[in-house]
């Protein structure tokens, strides 16, 4: 795997900490060992490449190409798609700010979401993060010459644009590799291999495509000042595609002093995934969601993060195969019914109740 990974496009700063993540390849017939591996990379870093998806390399280019044209578009006109309360459209520069209480500004970058199209007539455009999308018209951001490759496949939905089209296809793509690599982390969960991709949990997912874009800026933490700020995603996985530019940083450890940062280079063709905070919190503290940040390096920098978490009323309960009497669910903090055996702790900025002693995994 590492010798896929060119130095000189990557550019990884000398003297810096680099994380060799596990590859996790979605073709192999050998389901056994890839849970097996998929198994250990969740319960060290939660974070690892995904190879041989099934997506085009051609395809990303051209999901590539049009977000920088989206990006390159003047502010008035991006200003004109703002990201409204369901969490679709356009998010200017600083419009997020990962980790407010150490960044000076927000993030130095700005988005685009497109989240699973729901028309407003349609009863569930009336729940929290399910309605249209705000797309660009026509005048805004004009078709470019894929149409015409994907007319043929893609007829119905072409009449709203070319740019349209690509991206509600590049999220149902990305939907499709979401499932596989779901079943792979359920058979890991020892649970059943479709457990999570039953109707009431990814059925009507809250799957969100994010194209950013961030400054050609360099970072200063000492300053306060990062592309995207320290954090762990909330959703259940991310699936990440990056250009050739590093910037991505992990940390394995938050509670160490000083934190060790390690870049994620960018690995040609691959999806990096990473768990979130939603499960590991399923999976009782198991598999691990793992704070990361973006540095800026100087030069401009494009990825697409594509979210994944369940239907918004599914409740997110600890897994069967994830507790024991030894290792009971955690739970949120009760004030009133204090438990000897346990201790309160901050989980993600939530006081809840551990075991005093820490979950080995001695019953996955
Ligand atoms: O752009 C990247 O490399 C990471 C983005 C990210 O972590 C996020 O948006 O949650
Ligand atoms: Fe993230």
């Amino acid at each position: 795997m590492a010798e896929t990974i060119k130095e000189e496009e990557t550019q990884i700063p000398e003297f810096s900490n680099v994380s060799i993540l596990n590859c996790i390849d979605l073709s192999s017939p050998d389901v056994q060992s890839t849970v097996s591996l998929l198994k250990q990379v969740c319960l060290d870093s939660g974070f690892f490449y995904v190879i041989n998806h099934g997506i085009d390399k051609e395809f990303m280019d051209e999901v590539f190409y049009q977000s920088k044209r989206f990006f390159t578009l003047p502010k008035e006109d991006k200003m004109k798609l703002l990201r409204n309360e369901k969490n679709r459209g356009y998010a200017p520069l600083f419009d997020q700010s990962l980790d407010p209480a150490n960044q000076m500004h927000g993030d130095y970058k700005e988005g685009y979401y497109i989240g699973v199209e729901v028309s407003e007539d349609h009863p569930d455009s009336q729940k929290p993060f399910y309605g249209p999308n705000r797309w660009p018209s026509e005048e805004i951001l004009p078709e470019s010459l894929y149409a015409a490759q994907m007319e043929g496949n893609y007829g119905g939905i072409l009449s709203r644009g070319i740019v349209i089209c690509l991206m509600i296809s590049t999220l149902d793509i990305n939907r499709d590799v979401a499932k596989s690599i779901s079943r792979l982390l359920a058979l890991a969960l020892g649970l059943n291999v479709n457990f999570f991709c039953q109707a009431g949990i990814l059925g009507k997912s809250i799957a969100t495509l994010k194209l950013l874009h961030y400054e050609d800026q360099i970072s200063e933490p000492a300053k306060g000042i990062y592309g995207a700020g320290a954090h762990s995603d909330f959703g259940l996985i991310t699936l990440l595609a990056t250009d050739d530019n590093y910037g991505l940083q992990i940390c394995k450890d938050k509670d160490a002093k000083p934190q060790i940062w390690e870049y994620v280079p960018p690995l040609k063709g691959a999806f990096i995934v990473n768990i979130g905070d939603m499960l590991e919190r399923w999976s009782n503290c198991f598999f691990r969601s793992t704070l990361h940040r973006v540095l800026g390096n100087g030069r401009e920098r494009y990825s697409i993060a594509f979210f994944v978490e369940p239907n918004h009323d599914f409740v997110v309960e600890c897994v069967p195969t994830c507790q024991s009497e030894k290792n009971p669910p955690k739970r949120i903090l009760d004030l009133s019914s204090p438990q000897s055996n346990m201790e309160i702790t901050f989980f993600r900025g939530i006081e809840i109740l551990m075991p005093t002693s820490i979950p080995t995994n001695e019953m996955m």
